[in-house]
């Protein structure tokens, strides 16, 4: 990006220092490859005539040119790229947003009990996910409409991760569509599944995804409904007409009352969804099934019973029920139910590294990453999500070393101790 051209462009047209005004709905429409040119163009679209890009902004926008050296630097210069609006709806969660607090740290209360004097000169983060190699335990989860954080949306997400190696779960409701996603590099990638109160919209989304070479169906179970997220409701966030649907259903709301998301996901989603669905999802793919959202031992075992292939840790990213417990406290107790018959994987508050340890150490095969993939695409598209990816692989080399662990398989539960632990060992 070459900030000095775009400065004196911009700076002649300055007039005024409030963006937060133009209407984010037109940032569907522009497909330039560059943040700086794509923020200017919605201001441009909006006002027409005038630019509505003051200085604050552009000096924002240039100090995104400076590297970020982890996950949370990517989300200041998320949240300094991004319309309000949209900041909000990827960074917030549901009501009085603790369990979206305690997601993170709750990993902050777990200590890594390294070993020494063990050969640790060559590492391997390598391992396998559902019968597919990877560089490192970490998948993409899936998260809904990433053109609003980058024009590219969910292909530069793709192109990002298959550069890793690391598997994609693409959000059912994306902004790019299935197809675009297939054909826009060779990877092995997930589809995660919301099932609508019209069956067959969600049973052609199924088809569509097998058809495009998708490996597995992940069934979100924790979304009967659509949390309570109060900054969405306060900004009127938007539901944007997305191309998958297009001839099957209208996904854009236009409602001056609170989150027109919220209207959108109350119309469609069948909240009716129960565990003799699964066998309705088994018998119209022969893609293997997983369900996203379990968080007891309870559900764990009723999973078991219904015969899908894998189970996700997850608490939506705090979206949905708060209060609900942080997903690293809970990960063990569903581990232990499982009792190692399918794999059970994680989500929610991974940010470092070492949160990839501790959560491996209590018994998840791999980690999947949310919010982390969409603060980097926000700040620096492709080359963002890749970073973020190689930044929590390198991190998480970095810890096995330290730890004494040169493989995956190497990381055991004796590596971390938990609070529960402590309390016992002072009874
Ligand atoms: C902005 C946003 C959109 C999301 N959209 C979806 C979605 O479409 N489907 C889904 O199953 N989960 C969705 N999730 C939940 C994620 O898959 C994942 O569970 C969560 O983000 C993990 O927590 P983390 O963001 O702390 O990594 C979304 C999460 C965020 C933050
Ligand atoms: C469009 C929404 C239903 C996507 C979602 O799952 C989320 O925002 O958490």
């Amino acid at each position: 990006m070459n900030l000095k051209d775009e400065k004196s462009v911009y700076l002649d047209e300055v007039e005024f220092e409030d963006v937060s005004f133009f209407n984010p709905q037109t940032l569907m429409i522009f497909d330039s490859s560059i943040q700086l040119m794509h923020v200017i163009n919605i201001a441009h679209e909006v006002t027409q005539s005038r630019t509505v890009i003051g200085k604050p902004v552009f000096s924002r926008l240039i100090e995104m040119e400076a590297e970020p050296v982890n996950v949370s630097e990517f989300q200041e210069l998320a949240r300094l790229a991004l319309p309000k609006m949209f900041y909000d709806f990827y960074a917030g969660g549901a009501e009085d947003q603790h369990t979206l607090e305690e997601n993170v740290k709750a990993f902050q209360r777990i200590f890594i009990r390294p070993r020494v004097l063990i050969d640790v000169s060559r590492i391997d983060t390598s391992t396998t996910i559902m019968g597919y190699n990877t560089l490192a335990p970490i998948m993409i989860a899936p998260t809904a409409m990433h053109k609003l954080a980058h024009p590219e949306g969910e292909v530069a997400t793709a192109r990002a991760s298959a550069n890793a190696n690391v598997i994609m779960v693409l959000s059912f409701n994306s902004t790019c569509t299935i197809e675009e996603v297939a054909s826009s590099c060779n990877a092995v990638r997930f589809f995660q599944l919301y099932v609508y109160k019209r069956r067959e919209i969600s049973a052609f989304m199924v088809q569509r995804a097998e058809r495009n070479g998708f490996k597995a169906i992940v069934l979100t179970v924790d979304t009967p409904r659509l949390g309570r997220r109060e900054a969405d409701i306060k900004n009127k966030m938007i539901s944007p007409q997305l191309k998958n649907f297009e001839g099957l259903i209208s996904t854009e709301v236009d409602t001056d009352k609170g989150s027109n998301l919220q209207a959108f996901a109350s119309g469609v989603l069948d909240a009716s969804l129960c565990w003799k669905d699964i066998g309705w999802l088994k018998s119209i793919t022969s893609l293997p099934v997983l369900i996203k959202g379990v968080l007891t031992r309870e559900d764990a075992l009723r999973a078991l019973e219904v015969g899908v292939a894998g189970i996700i840790v997850s608490n939506h990213g705090a979206r949905q029920l708060d209060y609900s417990p942080s997903t690293i406290s809970v990960l063990e107790e569903v581990v232990v139910a499982v009792q190692g018959k399918i794999p059970v994987l994680f989500d929610g508050g991974v940010r470092r590294g070492t949160d990839i340890f501790k959560a491996l150490a209590l018994g998840a095969q791999a980690v999947m990453i949310g919010r982390p993939v969409i603060y980097g695409l926000a700040a620096k598209g492709e080359h963002g999500v890749s970073r973020v990816i190689n930044m929590l692989k390198d991190e998480l080399e970095l810890t096995m070393a330290l730890s004494g662990c040169c493989t995956v398989k190497d990381i055991c539960r004796s590596h971390v101790t938990t609070e529960i632990d402590r309390v016992h060992c002072r009874l």
